[in-house]
């Protein structure tokens, strides 16, 4: 068990200009599940590479446990880990597959079978430890390099996108028993997706990067209700925050949002926030999520001076739900709303703002200036 401090990181590879990963800094504490999430490119695997020591790390301090081990061979690291393409031996058995770490180590072979049992059955892939991988499907095969994974009882696992070539469903339940896995070997666990629903399920945090760079790192609660930025706010929930360009504006006592066809009187709890930050009169992103848009009454009376008017452009059934695509006259706008009500592409609607759940980004740096009073949801919907 141990905590993974990364101080400083730094990636640049050779022959190339610019680093792919700049000044990272995070500090993974023992047991924790952390997650990096991304999209393609953002330096993920990089950084996941360098803990593992299969890539050199080009400035600042990695420490595993009470060691900085960038100079530590990955074999000395005691770490473990799991590649999306899962990287068995096609010739071996699952048994074999999984003791042949621990073979080289020159393990015992007592102490080898016990572990590979032990994993097999935590994995319930007893039965199937005389195979050979290609009789097995994509989700054994995945349980086979976790097990694989286990029989070395390291300090850290390490997870390459280890779902992404299973099916949607299958998907679904392996990272519940990851999550099972984890609370039962209760080990530091770093787990790379570019899948922003895989990071918010299954981290105790996620660190969202962008081009090498952290752009928050938080449990996913306070990324989904509080992003520091667009790009967070972008990247995390689905359907994904809805955002209207627009400035703030000052009218006697009151403060606005307002773009094309919206004005929205901002409450004045938050006018001390709003002050600030220093946007009044400036442009701004007004972020709303699509469940903080509602077509009931009681909202409409709740907030009568946030209601948007817009024109229903697709309507898509969800079971319970219905994403509302439509459009404020200079807007897109996805809602998510109770199915009970129905829609006709074509018609208007109006959709009332919940005041509490509103983000406003200055749109200069596109960082959040914390209007949101929502610290946390009860209900975190990706
Ligand atoms: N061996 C390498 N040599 C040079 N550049 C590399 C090498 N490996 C990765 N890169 C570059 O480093 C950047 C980060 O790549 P990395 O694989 O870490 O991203 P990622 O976030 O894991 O992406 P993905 O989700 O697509 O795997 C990319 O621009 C990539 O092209």
């Amino acid at each position: 068990m141990a905590r993974v401090h990364l101080q400083h990181i730094s990636k640049t590879y050779s022959g190339a200009t610019e680093p792919v990963v700049k000044d990272f800094n995070l500090d993974i504490e023992d047991k924790e599940f952390v997650v990096f999430v991304g999209p393609s490119g953002c330096g993920k695997t990089t950084t996941l590479r360098m803990i593992a020591g299969l890539e050199d790390i080009t400035g600042g301090d990695l420490v595993i446990g009470e060691r900085r081990v960038n100079d530590v061979a990955p074999k000395d690291r005691d770490i473990a880990m799991v590649f999306q393409n899962y990287a068995l031996y096609p010739h071996m058995s699952v048994y074999q597959n999984m003791a042949f770490g621990l073979k080289l180590r020159k393990v015992p072979k007592a102490e080898i079978d016990k572990r590979v049992h032990e994993a097999a059955r935590i994995l319930d892939i007893e039965h199937l430890l005389d195979r050979k991988p290609k009789a097995l499907s994509g989700g054994q095969r995945q349980r086979v390099a976790l097990g694989r994974a286990i029989v070395r009882e390291p300090q850290v696992f390490l997870m390459d996108e280890p779902l992404s070539n299973l099916d949607a469903k299958l998907r679904v339940q392996m990272r519940a028993e990851i999550r099972k896995l984890h609370q039962r070997l209760q080990t530091t666990m770093i787990y790379v997706t570019h899948d922003q629903t895989e990071a918010m399920t299954m981290g105790d945090r996620i660190c969202v990067m962008k081009d090498g760079i952290i752009q928050q790192a938080d449990t996913p609660q306070v990324v989904y209700s509080q992003p520091k930025n667009i790009f967070v706010a972008g990247f995390i929930g689905s359907p994904a925050m809805n955002f209207i360009h627009g400035e703030i504006v000052a009218e006697g006592s009151h403060f606005y949002f307002r773009a094309p066809n919206v004005s929205i009187l901002l409450p004045e709890g938050r006018y001390n926030v709003l002050k600030s930050s220093g946007v009044i009169g400036k442009k701004v992103v007004l972020g709303v999520r699509p469940e903080d848009l509602h077509n009931e009454e009681v909202f409409m009376s709740t907030y009568p001076e946030a209601v948007l008017g817009a024109k229903v452009e697709v309507v898509e059934h969800m079971g319970s739900e219905v994403y509302l695509h439509v459009n404020t006259g200079s807007t897109p706008i996805v809602a998510r709303v109770n199915s009970r009500f129905s829609f006709h592409p074509g018609s208007e609607v109006k959709l009332a703002v919940d005041l509490n759940k509103i983000h406003i980004f200055d749109s200069a740096t596109e960082e959040s200036i914390g209007f949101s009073t929502a610290t946390e949801k009860s209900e975190v919907t990706v």
